[in-house]
């Protein structure tokens, strides 16, 4: 008797950095210069948590030359993001258990990173280099960066992608889905920004609150937990080695000679397959 094969669809993994949520698709195989599976519908259809997995960033991986691999980043509205720090971490765990490396180097659209897993299990990635400058961050004018001309006297700054920090007397207190929206669409930043509300508990302790840009509220934000600790440093509020509490749990910043080290926990929560109808559907 014949069997019958069903039409293969497309792998993908769930993984958490702090609760921060994403679906990852492993398209190494097929060559540096092979294009990546997702588009912007797959990803806006995907990120939909009743008919899709949910999520609040998509990570494909594809091969890199000169590198151990490439990581693209999609939100959950479909637009791409420059950076997405917990991912990046949450990736690098999965490639470094799958080749038995203790560190990797990936490419990103912001460039080169490199990520390493500690004695302790977390894993830290070097997000580079902060932007100051008004232009990188990218800005619509410039002004100055550490003080910029906004009710409640943000900072700026980019990580890859762009950050407006608010320093608040108590992060709890603030209604981020009533302020998050306005503020990510303020025409001060061309391409949208990420809103972090954070408040200074100790010289080297913060709490914070994100709203990210085309994800809304998230549990965590690395590439925002790395942004608010520069800011912080930037105004003398804290050392350059803090720790950040977000709503779903706890990162160690670390802004060093060669860059912003993130270090927290990662998880692979479970792997999936998406059927062939849902890719038509959203090709
Ligand atoms: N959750 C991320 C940041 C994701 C990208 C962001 N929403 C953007 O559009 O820039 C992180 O952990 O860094």
């Amino acid at each position: 008797m014949t069997e019958i094969q069903a039409p293969s669809g497309q792998p993908f993994m769930k993984m958490h950095g702090l609760g921060n949520d994403f679906v990852v698709i492993d398209s190494r195989g097929r060559g540096p210069d092979a294009a990546g599976v997702t588009t912007p519908a797959l990803a806006r259809a995907l990120g939909d948590r009743n008919r899709g997995v949910g999520f609040d960033q998509l990570a494909e991986i594809r091969d890199a030359a000169g590198a151990d691999f490439t990581l693209d980043f999609w939100n959950s509205d479909g637009s791409r993001a420059g950076a997405c720090g917990n991912a990046t971490r949450c990736v690098s765990d999965y490639v470094m258990r799958g080749s038995g490396k203790a560190a990797v180097s990936l490419l990103t659209q912001r460039g080169a990173l490199y990520a390493v897993r500690r004695a302790d299990g977390l894993v830290s990635v070097n997000m580079g280099h902060p932007q100051r400058d008004w232009a990188e961050v990218p800005l619509a004018k410039a002004v100055d960066t550490l003080h910029l001309p906004l009710a409640g006297d943000p900072v700026a700054v980019g990580m890859g992608n762009p950050h407006c920090v608010f320093f608040v007397p108590d992060a709890e207190g603030v209604d981020l889905a009533g302020v998050g929206p306005k503020w990510e669409h303020d025409p001060l930043f061309p391409q949208r920004t990420n809103v972090e509300f954070a408040s200074v508990t100790a010289p080297d302790h913060l709490r914070l609150r994100v709203w990210e840009r085309g994800a809304g509220i998230t549990l965590a934000c690395g590439s925002g937990a790395c942004a608010t600790a520069v800011a912080a440093a930037l105004r003398g509020l804290t050392g350059r080695r803090v720790t950040i509490d977000a709503d779903g749990g706890t990162l160690e910043i670390d802004w060093r000679d060669d860059g912003v080290w993130m270090t927290g926990p990662v998880a692979h929560v479970f792997d999936g397959v998406l059927s062939p109808e849902f890719l038509a559907q959203h090709a």
